[in-house]
């Protein structure tokens, strides 16, 4: 069984070297000679699946993206060719979570106030935005959720209009699906006119597709209101984003923010399940013995931690400011852009460094937020 592998899915060997011959490929110039002969295809999210890439191909048996999102596939094509296809839902939504997180210590860090007195609006309550939340929640930030469709789902939590939190947040989060139909679409969700209604001193992440804000329009409001601030993972036309917006951005990377090893791997991982229950195998590789130990063996809290020491113990485990600097010297062409991702070295996400108290007392919030030793 020949399997077609995004060269850019770690753990692809292990997992799946058992079923067939596994043969990487780039995602981003996939085409469909190279698509014709394949049994599985497993891609990410830089691949368009559709009929121009599976025309060729009259033998698939599954299609795979090792990603949350699925705005690069054409599911209704695959179901028309009955051919089963798996996302990996979740699969790196803590490293969105903790992302959105660390950006915002950042800008508390930069401009001064602390991220604790701020009040962050999460649009999209699924699972990046509650990852966030739950980030949130620990560290005692005040948060409230705007999810229309949750909402009218019988999802129990409180939610809140878009327009209502635009009047009442400091701080405004994207994690949204990019969508074109339906009640509450999400292609240039953020346009000129909603843009202009952030309020004063706004600071504004998008972890989730560029599309949602108008870039053009960001650039017209941001050029008019220095006041605000701004974090981007994603931006429209990737992998060119507009590097006049880059210059006017505080915190920019090239769509990195799911990017820890351990999301990877689970998103792998997860098209792996997916496989063997298509084909009637049991799995039998298991995830945690992928992951190598953490570089760090521990830090001893020996005091409560105030934020700037929070924000010291987050940069040991994923320094933003990294990503944000490679980004605006070699990312800033298709070219550039795709190598730092590629070449990514992996952050970890919170869980993979162990914290141990001696003088510490408040630690309980620090094992909410993800560390593990504390208090567990
Ligand atoms: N930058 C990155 O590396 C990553 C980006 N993403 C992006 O983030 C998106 C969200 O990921 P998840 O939270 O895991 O998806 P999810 O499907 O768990 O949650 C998305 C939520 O958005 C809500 N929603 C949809 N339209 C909305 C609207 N107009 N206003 C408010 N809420 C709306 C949905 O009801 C849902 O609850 C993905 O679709 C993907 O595009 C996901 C992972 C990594
Ligand atoms: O999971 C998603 O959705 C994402 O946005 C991923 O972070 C995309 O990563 P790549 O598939 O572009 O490597």
């Amino acid at each position: 069984m020949k399997i077609l592998v995004d060269e850019n899915m770690p753990y692809v060997d292990e997992l799946f070297g058992e079923l067939g011959q596994v043969v990487k490929v780039s995602g981003r110039t996939l085409d469909a000679a190279t698509v014709a002969a394949a049994d599985v295809l497993l891609v990410r999210s830089v691949t368009k699946v559709n009929d121009a890439l599976l025309q060729a191909n009259q033998q698939l048996r599954f299609v795979g993206s090792a990603t949350i999102g699925m705005d690069h596939v054409d599911r209704d094509y695959l179901a028309s060719r009955n051919i089963p296809f798996a996302n990996a839902p979740g699969c790196n939504a803590i490293a969105v979570g903790e992302f959105a997180f660390i950006a915002m210590l950042e800008l508390a860090q930069r401009y001064g106030g602390r991220l604790k007195d701020k009040r962050v609006a999460i649009v999209g309550a699924g699972n990046t935005g509650t990852a966030l939340a739950n980030c949130l929640k620990a560290y005692g930030v005040e948060y409230r959720l705007c999810d229309p469709l949750l909402a009218q789902s019988g999802d129990k939590r409180e939610f809140y209009a878009l327009d209502e939190l635009l009047g009442w947040a400091d701080v405004i989060s994207l994690h949204v699906p990019l969508t074109r139909e339906g009640p509450h679409p999400t292609w240039y969700l953020f346009d000129e006119q909603k843009l202009d209604k952030l309020p004063q001193n706004a600071w504004l992440l998008n972890c989730c597709r560029g599309e949602v804000i108008d870039n053009r329009a960001l650039i017209r409001v941001k050029s008019r209101r220095a006041d605000l601030r701004l974090v981007l993972d994603v931006w429209e036309g990737e992998p060119n984003p507009m590097a006049e917006l880059v210059l006017l951005v505080d915190l920019a990377t090239p769509h990195i923010a799911g990017y820890s090893l351990e999301g990877k791997a689970r998103g792998t991982y997860m098209l792996y399940q997916a496989l063997c229950r298509e084909l009637g195998i049991t799995p039998s590789a298991d995830l945690n013995s992928l992951l190598p130990p953490f570089h760090l063996a521990g830090v001893t809290l020996s005091q409560n931690i105030d934020e700037r020491q929070l924000l010291g113990l987050c940069r040991s485990v994923y320094d933003l400011r990294d990503d944000d600097w490679v980004f605006r010297r070699e990312g800033l062409d298709g070219r550039g852009f795709d190598n730092m991702r590629k070449n990514h070295r992996h952050r970890r996400e919170f869980s993979a460094l162990a914290l141990a108290h001696t003088g510490a007392s408040e630690v309980d919030w620090l094992s909410q937020l993800g560390f593990t030793g504390i208090g567990s």
